[in-house]
């Protein structure tokens, strides 16, 4: 008697690459770490002791690969449900696990058709699409082929802006009923150079049109809300801006001192917000007599990994 053989999907696994920016495992990769993000420009030592003692104040790493390893496990689970084989690679920009090491893992276990996805919902040319280039780089570097569909952005995703909305609500719901008229809401991003918007780059436009959305899904008065930049770089050319210390500066001599920031750009919670908002951005409104609350990034939050389930359920669906 033969034992019948149960039926097996010959469909091979869609790879899904999910990029993000990457972060230090311990102090002593700092170096390194800038090194890459700088292009190998050489960075003084008052600028490494300086970031080194950033990070040494959020617990001497970055949070990001954590949260990102937690996003991907999230989102996966959320694509069960197409039923189609899926197989996860993780590639970070500027550390490791690298992009280039997650496409050689592609190509090792003979993926033919992938999704790229950056956990960044806005488009750049200097942050999304170097990361589609060292796709490109590594699959030339390797000799290999994948045909890969590129998700650029999304940014008016409802599951994300109705995410960002809660944060808002959440971080105005820190004050008496009677007070919650007199909170103003910063929403913010990543700051660039100002030459991306000569250059037609759809950054800006795009942050703003998420902010707007989230301002309009929170319920906010006009008055009631205002945009800035954040982090900008170490560089001696024009970021964007206002930078949200000045920002907060000029918002006191307006008269308010009640504040939730909401950074719109990031999807975790990692050096950019907990140094640059949590200690930096505080103690800045601090001095001016400013109370300032900062909800929790999206993180896992459902409705955020639900978003990516979707973006990339319907990229899946276009192949
Ligand atoms: C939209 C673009 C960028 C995002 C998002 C972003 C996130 C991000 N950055 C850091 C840490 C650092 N960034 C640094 C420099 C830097 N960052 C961007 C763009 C984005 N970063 C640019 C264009 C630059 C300038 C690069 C250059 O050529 O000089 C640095 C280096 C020191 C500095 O210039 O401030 C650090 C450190 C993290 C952790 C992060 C989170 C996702
Ligand atoms: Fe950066
Ligand atoms: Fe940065």
């Amino acid at each position: 008697m033969t034992t019948p053989i149960p039926e097996q999907s010959t469909q091979k696994p869609l790879g899904i690459l999910f990029m993000a920016y990457g972060g230090p495992e311990n102090l002593d990769e700092m170096a390194g770490y800038l090194a890459d993000i700088r292009a190998g420009r050489v960075t003084s030592s008052a600028i490494l002791d300086e970031i080194t003692n950033n990070y040494r104040q959020i617990g001497g790493k970055s949070p990001l690969p954590e949260f990102t390893q937690a996003q991907v496990d999230a989102t996966m689970k959320a694509l069960e449900a197409t039923g189609r084989p899926l197989k996860a690679y993780i590639g970070m920009r500027h550390w490791s696990p690298w992009i280039e090491d997650a496409v050689r893992d592609m190509l090792d276990d003979g993926i033919e058709q992938a999704i790229a996805i950056v956990l960044a919902p806005h488009y750049s040319s200097l942050s999304v699409e170097k990361y589609q280039k060292k796709i490109k780089s590594a699959l030339k570097m390797y000799h290999g082929h994948i045909d890969f569909a590129f998700i650029n952005d999304y940014h008016t995703e409802p599951g994300y802006i109705t995410a960002l909305a809660d944060r808002v609500r959440e971080g105005i719901a820190q004050w008496p009923e009677g007070e919650r008229d007199d909170v103003h809401v910063v929403l913010s991003a990543h700051s660039l150079p100002v030459r991306i918007e000569k250059e037609g780059d759809p950054y800006s436009r795009q942050l703003l049109e998420s902010a707007a959305l989230v301002a309009q899904h929170a319920g906010l008065r006009d008055d009631q809300w205002s945009w800035s930049y954040q982090s900008a770089g170490r560089s001696p050319e024009p970021w964007l801006g206002p930078q949200l210390d000045e920002h907060l500066e000029a918002l006191a001599e307006k008269g308010v001192k009640k504040v939730v920031s909401v950074p719109v750009g990031f999807v975790s919670d990692h050096v950019e917000i907990l140094f640059d908002i949590d200690i930096a951005a505080q103690e800045v409104a601090q001095e001016l007599g400013m109370k300032l609350v900062r909800p929790p990034a999206l993180n896992t939050d459902p409705l955020f990994i639900g978003t990516l389930a979707s973006v990339i359920e319907r990229k899946a669906a276009a192949l």
